[in-house]
């Protein structure tokens, strides 16, 4: 973990304001104008308050020592009293509602921003909690931040600004109650600036357990786990859980309350201590005619201006500090490096497949997903994956689409290596189903056309890849026909069963005009005619491109195979057509047997 968030000191604060050319940059982008009238109004809300107690003074003098006189002598100085009364309310109004426009503003560029950034991120990037981690913290903690840290070093200004006015006037009276003054508020705010830290520090390192709370709750307020959650009675277990780390949290939040609380009663009772011996001070020059009226309530007010200014200033130091370790979180996580796009060679189309001596381990496992794999494949040919669980067969698709880079040895497309071939381009002539394919909770249509967004529109290409992945009957008799809202999170929304979503992913392949397609184990979701049927139709409508079929049931794969690949423990253990393989009598007969006789047995049952 980062060692420099266990230790908070001047030095700290001081590099903390690093980030704040990249903090205005960032506001600087939002709304230039407001954010220059913004800083104006800090800068006039700074001295204000002076200039408020020299015309209260000089009218409190005015009325003493013009009696007698002239009403005109009261008169002008109570003028100038209501007019900047009137300024500073005005001035203040302007600046709340700018400030309001400004972070509205900045928090919508600041979560599209985020997603932004989350789209740049790889598969590897998702499967990494530590970069899971910084997106949940960015997403969560720090998109108010940069304007926190802006208002805070406006702040700064407009409080010095403030302090230097009042001191001046006190300065004018008695310089050395001066340092009195500023005494107290130095030690709380060093204080305060500590526990800031150490709250910081907690949040910090609660941050994994933040996130399983969360998914506990999400867990339980979602659809997603409602059945198992509700057939295995996991309720209380999933509540347990999420109490046992939210009462964590809570004995946290509320010893640093408790701290805080005791160290803020302890600093005012001092405070005010001091504060009452300064007041007798000014109180006893007034009494003995020292100082006139008007000059005896600048004094005071200047006082508690100080006191005020003070505590808000060294308060504004700790804050910006705190702040700036959670902004630091968010452009760590902005500024996390993109994997550039090198690879500029761009195919026509994808004609042969070579995969020489591929091994992949993933990035948080020791062992080898895939060792030394080595096959070919070309145009027109139907590839079959078959192994056990855990085998490889979904790792050998997800290094063909491009997931993982860090592989040894070399993938060729039309005998050029994969690492050169730009991801874009290649990725536009793939069409895949992954096992784990997404239901989206949008319409059909929606559903559809997310395989090439450029052609929702176009509704022939759309009853055309309907038609393929014969998906046609099922669209039709939704209630709204293409249109009907798929899923249950939003209203109208039809619920469809596990092969119906799966023939809408098929429909979503089909609409890419691919060169290869993968089927990744539909038959998780199929019942064994449909799941024959869709690789048959498939392999029918790929006659002249590559497809890549993976299933458990190999007599479903036996006909339309011109090649099928055994893998087992990440190994290619053999390869050929199925007749070859049935000759070899090795591991392919040996499954391809065994799932003929489940079956069997299943058959003589149900007849049974
Ligand atoms: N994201 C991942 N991170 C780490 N290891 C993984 C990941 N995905 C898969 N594995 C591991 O890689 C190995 C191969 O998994 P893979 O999903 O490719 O198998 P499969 O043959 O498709 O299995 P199945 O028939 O169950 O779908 C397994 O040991 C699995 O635990």
């Amino acid at each position: 973990m980062n060692q420099e968030i266990y230790s908070f000191n001047l030095k700290d604060a001081i590099k903390s304001l690093k980030s704040f050319p990249k903090v205005f940059k960032l506001l600087w982008s939002v709304r230039k104008l407001h954010l220059i009238l913004i800083t104006i109004f800090y800068i006039i809300n700074g001295i204000l308050p002076a200039i408020s107690i020299l015309t209260t003074q000089s009218l409190l003098n005015a009325i003493q020592t013009s009696r007698g006189k002239d009403f005109i002598y009261v008169l002008y100085p109570l003028i100038i009293y209501l007019s900047l009364n009137s300024f500073g309310y005005i001035i203040s109004q302007l600046n709340s509602y700018l400030q309001s426009i400004f972070r509205i503003d900045l928090n919508y560029k600041m979560s599209v921003m985020i997603l932004e950034k989350a789209r740049t991120l790889s598969l590897s990037d998702f499967e990494n909690s530590e970069v899971y981690d910084k997106l949940r913290r960015a997403q969560s903690e720090a998109v108010e931040r940069p304007y926190a840290v802006f208002s805070i070093v406006l702040s700064i200004v407009s409080q010095f600004l403030g302090l230097i006015s009042s001191l001046a006037i006190l300065l004018y009276w008695k310089p050395w109650i001066i340092l009195l003054v500023i005494i107290m508020p130095i030690i709380s705010t060093i204080y305060m600036a500590k526990m800031g830290h150490m709250q910081y520090k907690i949040e910090y390192e609660r941050s994994q357990e933040k996130r399983k709370s969360w998914y506990l709750s999400y867990l339980m307020t979602n659809d997603i786990a409602f059945k198992e959650i509700k057939i295995y009675r996991l309720g209380d277990y999933l509540i347990k859980g999420y109490k046992k780390l939210n009462k964590n949290f809570i004995k946290q939040d509320k010893k640093i309350i408790k701290k805080t609380t005791i160290a803020s009663f302890i600093f005012e009772v001092l405070d005010q201590i001091v504060g009452g011996f300064i007041l007798y001070l000014i109180i006893q020059s007034a009494y003995i005619g020292e100082i006139l009226l008007g000059n005896t309530v600048a004094y005071i007010r200047s006082l508690s201006n100080i006191k005020g200014n003070m505590q808000g200033l060294l308060g504004s130091v700790s804050a910006i500090y705190q702040n700036n370790l959670y902004i630091k979180q968010l452009f760590d996580f902005l500024e996390m490096p993109v994997k550039e796009e090198k690879s500029s060679i761009s195919i026509e189309e994808i004609k042969t497949i070579e995969f020489i001596n591929v091994s992949f381990k993933y990035p948080n496992r020791q062992e080898y997903a895939l060792k030394d794999i080595s096959f070919k494949i070309k145009k027109g040919e139907n590839l079959s994956l078959v192994g056990e669980n855990g085998s490889g067969k979904s790792t050998l698709v997800k290094l063909l689409s491009g997931f993982y880079d860090n592989y040894e040895g070399e993938i060729l497309i039309n005998g050029i290596s994969m690492r050169q071939i730009n991801q874009e381009n290649l990725g536009n002539k793939i069409g895949i189903i992954f096992q784990d394919f997404n239901k989206y909770e949008l319409t059909c249509r929606e559903n559809i056309a997310l395989g090439n967004i450029d052609l929702i529109n176009q509704d022939d290409k759309l009853q055309a890849a309907i038609n393929k992945a014969h998906a046609n009957e099922m669209v039709n008799s939704l209630p709204n026909g293409i249109e009907t809202q798929l899923g249950v999170w939003f209203s109208e929304g039809v619920q469809l069963s596990g092969g119906q979503w799966q023939r809408i992913a098929l429909s979503r392949a089909f609409l890419r005009d691919a060169d290869c397609y993968i089927l990744d184990e539909p038959s998780a979701s199929l019942d064994p005619v449909s799941e024959h049927e869709i690789f048959q139709k498939t392999s029918d409508l790929t006659k002249d491109k590559i497809s890549i079929f993976i299933s458990h049931r190999l007599y479903n794969l036996r006909k339309i195979s011109s090649k099928v690949l055994v893998l087992k423990e990440g190994k290619l253990i053999e390869q050929g057509t199925h007749e070859e393989l049935m000759d070899l009598n090795g591991h392919y007969k040996y499954l391809y047997n065994l799932q003929n006789t489940i079956d069997l047995v299943d058959d003589i049952e149900s007849i049974a």
